[in-house]
């Protein structure tokens, strides 16, 4: 995808979605995309190859959720992957502390390599496991938990409390939307309450995502 392009489809694609990103950030972006391909030719990272949906289904779905981010001073992101979706909020939100986790060690370096190489700060790739014990795993707590085809909602709800500072919510961004009363249902079981919950389309294909935030009681 040539420069022009990729310029037009990131521009009408946050314009859909409701989103604003600086001038900055699409050269980024397509840095971005061409350290996950460059590594992906190598080692499995993601199924997602073809520039125009890494540009959908990675960059774009990412940054769908900047509304229920906006204003945290730091961002954790449980089983991150290739570092969706902390890498491209981090772009956008350069002040906020992002820290991403995943098991698995060759996600990791690429994420530590992304990010040294577009010259973040503030960005902290960590290969653990997480299983609800943030101190013995040497996970740090966050204002913001997010995490995007991480786990199944309870099991998810489950073990997200323990990784949120006082005060702070989780987000669960949700391939399959839930009804409200299912996602009050999830919360109570975990001591939990709804904040908001909020259905969108990717902007090209039409897929059906949903995004809700929860706090604890
Ligand atoms: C389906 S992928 C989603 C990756 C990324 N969030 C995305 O949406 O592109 C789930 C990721 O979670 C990681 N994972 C699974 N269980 C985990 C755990 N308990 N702690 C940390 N990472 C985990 C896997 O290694 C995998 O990279």
């Amino acid at each position: 995808m040539d420069n022009a392009r990729f310029a037009d489809q990131l521009a009408s694609g946050c314009s859909a979605l409701g989103v604003t990103v600086g001038p900055d950030v699409g050269p980024q972006l397509q840095r971005l995309m061409a350290e996950l391909l460059k590594w992906n030719a190598k080692v499995n990272l993601t199924a997602i190859t073809a520039p125009e949906e890494v540009l959908e289904k990675h960059f774009l779905d990412s940054l769908a959720v900047l509304p229920e981010v906006t204003g945290a001073t730091s961002l954790l992101d449980l089983g991150a992957g290739a570092g969706f979706p902390g890498l491209p909020l981090k772009l956008v939100l350069p002040s906020m502390g992002v820290t991403l986790v995943d098991t698995v060690g060759k996600k990791v370096a690429f994420i530590k390599a992304a990010a040294a190489s577009l010259g973040l700060t503030g960005v902290r790739g960590l290969h653990a496991r997480a299983e609800g014990k943030p101190e013995t795993e040497g996970i740090p707590r966050a204002q913001v938990l997010i995490a995007r085809a991480f786990m199944d909602l309870p099991d998810w709800l489950g073990l997200a409390p323990a990784y949120v500072e006082e005060g702070g919510r989780v987000v669960a961004m949700l391939g399959k939307a839930q009804t409200d009363a299912e996602l009050q249902a999830r919360a109570a079981e975990r001591n939990l309450r709804v904040v908001s919950a909020r259905a969108y389309r990717l902007p090209f294909s039409g897929a059906e995502r949903q995004v809700a935030v929860f706090a604890k009681q």
